[in-house]
């Protein structure tokens, strides 16, 4: 069952002359279970994804289908009432930004199990256990975020989005701000989930970071999905110019990155495609 449906999805920003489309009919669909990453270079409309499913921009066209349930003409109200529920739960690229800096750990992983009728003591146990899963200690609980690494934080971040269970979570850009170290550990982290059941969409400027967590990946150019394939399809043999620049920018998943020239060359096929 798909717990994501997304069809001839189209967000057009601003009015008259200065109207911009930032998604151009966009199909994408979710699996239960299944982690699927959103690669695209900055501005291809990633983000705008992302928060379209979350319904924080409205589209001015297409359909949204989560959990089964159709949500496309859902008021601002509506959707308030459908995240608060939890079917879909977000992480982003910032940590410090999405925590409340004067809520301990414990408290910002409790309150949105309180929120929901779960006892205090009942909320902090499952906190604690969500904390084991993303393999950091009890001993954070009492701490403020400020007083955590960025990686642990963003692991709090992902056990906070867990914790309610979703059947859907969506990820923009969660590791590009962490160390090399940290982003190691977060990936390892996200590959663990696929026991879990929980869809995951892990949107991200790098191939290197999605393709060794990710399914499937969807290729977003311009506001459009120009291709999408298995993870190791993509790598292994991209059809289309864009994802072979991807491909070949990634330094991660190639020996030795491609050199300049050879990049300058993909861009050249791609401009005149
Ligand atoms: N609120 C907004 N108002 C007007 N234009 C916007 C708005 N948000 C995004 N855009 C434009 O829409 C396009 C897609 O932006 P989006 O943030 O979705 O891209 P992105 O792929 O997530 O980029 P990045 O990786 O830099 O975050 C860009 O051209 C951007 O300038």
């Amino acid at each position: 069952m798909n717990v994501l449906e997304v069809s001839g999805l189209e967000v057009r920003y601003g009015h008259g002359a200065r109207r911009k489309r930032a998604l151009a009919g966009v199909d994408l669909t979710v699996e239960r279970g299944e982690i699927v990453g959103v690669i695209g270079e900055t501005g291809s409309g990633k983000s705008t994804l992302a928060r379209t499913v979350l319904g924080l921009v409205r589209p001015s066209a297409g359909r949204i289908v989560l959990g089964g349930q159709d949500v496309t003409g859902y008021r601002a109200r509506q959707w308030r009432a459908l995240r608060r529920r939890g079917i879909v739960q977000y992480v982003f690229q910032d940590p410090l930004r999405s925590l409340d800096p004067e809520l301990s750990i414990a408290d910002s992983l409790a309150e949105p199990l309180l929120v929901r009728g779960i006892a205090r003591a009942e909320a902090v146990n499952r906190a604690e256990e969500y904390l084991s899963r993303v393999r950091l200690d009890a001993d954070l609980l009492p701490r403020l975020p400020g007083e955590l690494s960025g990686g642990q934080r963003q692991r709090v971040t992902i056990a906070r989005a867990l914790l309610t269970e979703p059947e859907l979570v969506l990820l923009d850009e969660p590791v590009s701000a962490l160390d090399a170290a940290n982003r190691v550990q977060v990936l390892r982290i996200l590959q663990d989930l696929r026991e879990s059941g929980v869809a995951l969409v892990f949107i991200s400027h790098d191939l290197g970071s999605v393709a060794g967590v990710a399914d499937r990946i969807a290729v977003l150019s311009e506001g459009a999905l120009v291709e999408t394939g298995t993870a190791r399809q993509i790598v292994a043999t991209p059809s289309h110019p864009y994802t072979r620049l991807l491909v070949s920018s990634a330094p991660t998943l190639r020996a030795a990155p491609a050199d300049r020239a050879r990049r300058e060359e993909l861009r050249a096929a791609l401009l005149n495609s």
